[in-house]
């Protein structure tokens, strides 16, 4: 009885998975497999090995400074586009068809960096940070390329084709979506326009790309997901759904010194893997009973994404085949940036219904 208590909960647990070298990496690969193929979501161990933490803690910092900003400056470097730059509270409705009103949050979403040097308008305490935002943009891009290696041996992709590099070598070198975003929930303010029964944090979605890494900051919880494994056909991302909170620190991780690092599969791997690795619907959340003077939440996130020219061939690996025999379909022959554009203008179609041609810009560029 005591035992399955303890399988029950165990099931339910995002697993947190070490991947700083003190395991073989297949015993690894097979695990991240596991994770993303159960729950979508999993927590990465480094051991600030391959990230420091202070590059992660000096990143909340500018987001902090950024956001505290006055609305003029930031307006500044408004998001246009090309998905780049600043969005206010209420800009983006992340669940278009539940959604009253858009997300209450902020965010600074920052594109491709040539040479250390971004390729969109910054503020002065942003461009003060250039080299910082660069930095990090970069640890994260390599981190995704690793993670990245260890689902291509985790598929046991075809050596023939390319094997461990077969992914990571559709995710380097050349312009794609890949999108570093700041984001910031402000707690309810007294005179602020809060209302308990419309507003919501980040509404339910699922990312678009390929692996995002999300990270987080003690006492500032909120995210939940729908586990894959409560899913119904018809989609239910209502309040009625099986929403279970993500917390900040996972059992066995309360003494770390820094929040893991929380990695989930995007659609594009999800199609890309004909759904063997899950793409789970998550949200943002007020914390329960929030009443004005809560805590701000602070959150980064890196969307990764192929090189948008990439094409969405089917993936040379027995595991992912299996599944198109199984399910009669298999990958559709489109491109990186095409599904990217697909999902954008979804969520951005309040702030573009007077002009749509200029959704169609939506990509990367
Ligand atoms: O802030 C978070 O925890 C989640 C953000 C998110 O899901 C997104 O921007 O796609
Ligand atoms: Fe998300």
């Amino acid at each position: 009885m005591f035992k399955m208590a303890i399988q029950e909960r165990s099931q339910g647990q995002i697993p947190v998975i070490d991947i700083s070298g003190t395991k073989p990496e297949a015993e690894i690969a097979e695990e991240l497999v596991q994770a993303a193929s159960t729950y979508g979501f999993l927590y990465i161990k480094t051991q600030g090995k391959d990230m420091p933490i202070a590059a992660i803690d000096g990143m909340f910092d500018i987001s902090k400074k950024f956001f505290s900003s006055p609305e003029e400056e930031k307006g500044r470097c408004k998001i246009t586009e090309n998905n780049r730059g600043w969005s206010g509270m209420h800009t983006e409705t992340l669940d278009a068809k539940n959604q009253r009103v858009g997300d209450f949050k902020e965010a600074m979403n920052f594109g491709e960096f040539r040479g250390g040097k971004v390729q969109q308008p910054l503020t002065t305490s942003l461009k003060d940070h250039e080299a910082d935002l660069s930095s990090f943009h970069n640890y994260c891009h390599n981190m995704m390329l690793k993670i990245l290696k260890l689902f291509s041996i985790g598929l046991k992709i075809d050596e023939k084709a390319g094997g461990s590099d077969w992914i990571p070598a559709r995710h380097r070198d050349g312009p794609s979506g890949c999108t570093l975003r700041l984001l910031y929930y402000p707690s309810i303010s007294p005179a602020g326009d809060y209302q308990p029964l419309v507003d919501i944090r980040a509404g339910a979605h699922s990312d678009y790309g390929s692996i995002t890494l999300l990270f987080q900051r003690p006492g500032q919880p909120g995210l939940e997901i729908i586990p894959p494994s409560t899913r119904t056909t018809e989609r239910n991302f209502g309040p009625t759904a099986a929403w279970t909170p993500v917390p900040v620190f996972p059992p066995g991780t309360e003494l770390d010194p820094s929040p893991p690092i929380l990695v989930n599969i995007g659609d594009l791997l999800s199609h890309w893997t004909n759904d063997l690795l899950k793409s789970t619907v998550h949200r943002v959340v007020f914390p329960k009973d929030a009443k004005a003077g809560g805590e701000d939440r602070y959150s980064i996130a890196y969307f990764g994404h192929p090189v948008g020219e990439t094409v969405l061939e089917p993936m040379p690996s027995e595991m992912v085949k299996t599944l198109a025999v199984a399910n009669g379909s298999g990958v559709h022959a489109m491109t990186a940036d095409e599904h990217l554009v697909g999902r954008l203008k979804a969520t951005y179609l309040g702030m573009y219904k007077d002009d749509p041609e200029k959704i169609e810009k939506f990509a990367s560029v």
